[in-house]
């Protein structure tokens, strides 16, 4: 399913409009119709005292519509229209018309406070005052509304997006509405899903309202949901041994960080590596030896951490990988970062990079583009920020153009970990993961991840479905031991369920 900004939805209303010549007042029909048939399993609209909050834009429009059919399912309707009525355009005055030739009574409203009795006696409040069209902060009297809506123990169902929110950062624009659920229209936008704006959406509906999937065929921007993963997912076969299932080799650990290290081995492990093995430095190889049995632990050199003159022993090593990982718990002494550059520079195939690998990288300066190798790099905020130069709450404010940005310019695949995790394609398209919970917010859970994304693309995957298999099946993994532990699960309780959120993903294809 595509995500879109303010401008991608502009756009994809007017192919709609334009090319499949679907006039804007059916796609308004389908719209206010859908926020009433969508909620029908969530809430009983019989006897409901229902008061639908409409603005002078099309969102109010919509408004007008669902007016028609939430009386149509048995609520008791008013509606309050806060704006100039001059300003409404031709659809949304039609429709207004054609709700108060059915008796549903429109009350125009200059103040909020005429508005107070009929909000605070609401069962159910459809808030169709703002939408897409937000302009600029909200104040005064439409912000004195949205805060009363707030205010109240009504249900509040949202139209497309709740107002005042703003649709390409989900920040509030000064106040928005607290919704319990939004009905997205046509498409889910960036607002929907990114934080704040996730919470104030409450539980995201979706409506197509009549435009078809072919129009946004080329948008950039693509939400991951488990119908995408499937088909990616490697299918095995009666006659797969390990041979078949890839090779992964992990650069990880240093002394006194061989937790990472096998972290990352344990994600392999559970999701479906055909063999791993964890290459280490001396000192900290004896401590993983025999932790897990299935992972073969080798080490280079004596010391204590990695150092650039072992480069070209471990490049010789890693002929023998499909894959290679690079970066948990190595530590940033400054061999170290020579060691992470030749390793870079020179492998050949598909390389993850992950954590102090990361840092690594952006002392060195590496030059991704001119590296032979297939890059996969997984920063969290603060890493992506030391390779950018750019602030975390610059990249927080445009987290999914950043990583698209970076992705593209670099010709690497990027997964900025997060909520929500965005995966940026060489290609400037991007994804954006739906799975994953705050629990995950806990040490050794990026590692984890290297590992899952390593098993992917030893397993035969490209980069970029390594990429997105991976931090889907992490984020699922996640979520089921969150039904039990919502905060306070262990990584290796999370590692323990990729099995059976991989076995969910396939299952339920049939
Ligand atoms: N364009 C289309 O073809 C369709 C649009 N649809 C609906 O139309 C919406 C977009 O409609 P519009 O572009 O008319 O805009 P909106 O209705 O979203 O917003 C414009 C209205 O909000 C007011 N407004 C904007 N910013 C404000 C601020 N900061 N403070 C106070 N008031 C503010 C404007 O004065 C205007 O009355 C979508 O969200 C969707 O709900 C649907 O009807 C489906 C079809
Ligand atoms: N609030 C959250 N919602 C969803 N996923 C989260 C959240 N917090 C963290 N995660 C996920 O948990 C993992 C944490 O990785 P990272 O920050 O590298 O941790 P560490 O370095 O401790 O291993 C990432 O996959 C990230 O997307
Ligand atoms: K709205």
């Amino acid at each position: 399913m595509i995500l879109t900004s303010t401008a991608e939805s502009r756009l994809l209303d007017k192919i709609a409009m334009t090319e499949y010549g679907l006039p804007e007042a059916v796609l308004m029909e389908n719209a206010g119709r859908a926020v009433v048939s969508r909620m029908r399993e969530f809430t009983d609209w019989e006897g409901a005292f229902t008061v639908i909050v409409c603005g002078t834009g099309n969102n109010g429009g919509d408004g007008f519509v669902s007016a028609r059919y939430a009386r149509g399912a048995g609520a008791r309707v008013l509606v309050i229209l806060m704006g100039d009525p001059s300003h409404m355009g031709e659809s949304a005055k039609m429709y207004r018309k054609t709700a108060e030739k059915m008796g549903i009574p429109v009350i125009e409203v200059m103040e909020a406070e005429e508005a107070v009795p009929y909000l605070y006696d609401a069962d159910i409040i459809i808030d169709s005052l703002i939408g897409t069209g937000l302009a600029s902060k909200v104040k005064g009297e439409k912000a004195a509304l949205i805060d009363i809506i707030n205010d109240t123990d009504a249900l509040v169902v949202s139209t497309d997006i709740p107002s005042g929110l703003v649709t390409d950062t989900g920040r509030p624009a000064g106040t928005a509405v607290n919704a319990d659920f939004t009905v997205a229209l046509g498409s889910v936008k960036r607002g929907h899903v990114l934080y704040p704006g996730s919470e104030h959406t409450g539980r995201l509906l979706f409506s197509p309202i009549g435009i078809p999937e072919e129009a946004s065929e080329d948008f950039p921007v693509r939400l991951l949901f488990r119908e995408d993963i499937a088909p990616l997912l490697p299918v095995r076969n009666q006659i797969s041994h390990k041979g078949k299932n890839g090779f992964l080799g992990i650069f990880a650990g240093s002394s006194g960080m061989e937790g990472a290290a096998l972290l990352a081995g344990q994600g392999a492990l559970y999701a479906g590596a055909g063999k791993t093995a964890i290459i280490t430095t001396g000192d900290a190889a004896p401590i993983m030896a025999g932790k897990f049995p299935e992972i073969m632990v080798s080490s280079i050199g004596n010391g204590p951490h990695f150092t650039e003159d072992m480069a070209e022993a471990a490049l010789e090593k890693a002929k023998a990988y499909d894959v290679i990982a690079i970066g948990p718990g190595i530590g940033r002494d400054e061999e170290t970062v020579k060691f992470v550059k030749k390793m870079v520079e020179n492998f050949e195939k598909t390389i993850i990079l992950d954590a102090d690998g990361l840092y690594a990288a952006a002392e060195a300066k590496i030059d991704f583009k001119s590296c032979p190798g297939r890059l996969i790099l997984t920063p969290h905020v603060g890493e992506f920020a030391r390779l950018t130069g750019l602030s975390a709450s610059e990249i927080e404010e445009k987290r999914i153009d950043a990583a698209s940005d970076f992705s593209k310019k670099n010709r690497l695949v990027l997964v900025l970990k997060g909520a929500p995790t965005v995966i940026g394609l060489p290609d400037g398209r991007s994804y954006v993961n739906t799975t994953g919970n705050p629990g995950m917010a806990t040490g050794g859970m990026g590692d984890t991840l290297t590992g899952v994304i390593g098993a992917m693309a030893a397993q035969g995957m490209s980069p970029s479905s390594s990429a997105a298999v991976g931090v889907y099946l992490h984020g699922l993994a996640g979520d089921l031991a969150a039904e039990t532990t919502p905060v306070g699960y262990r990584v290796t309780d999370l590692a323990r369920l990729l099995p059976k959120a991989r076995a969910q993903i396939t299952e339920m294809d049939e």
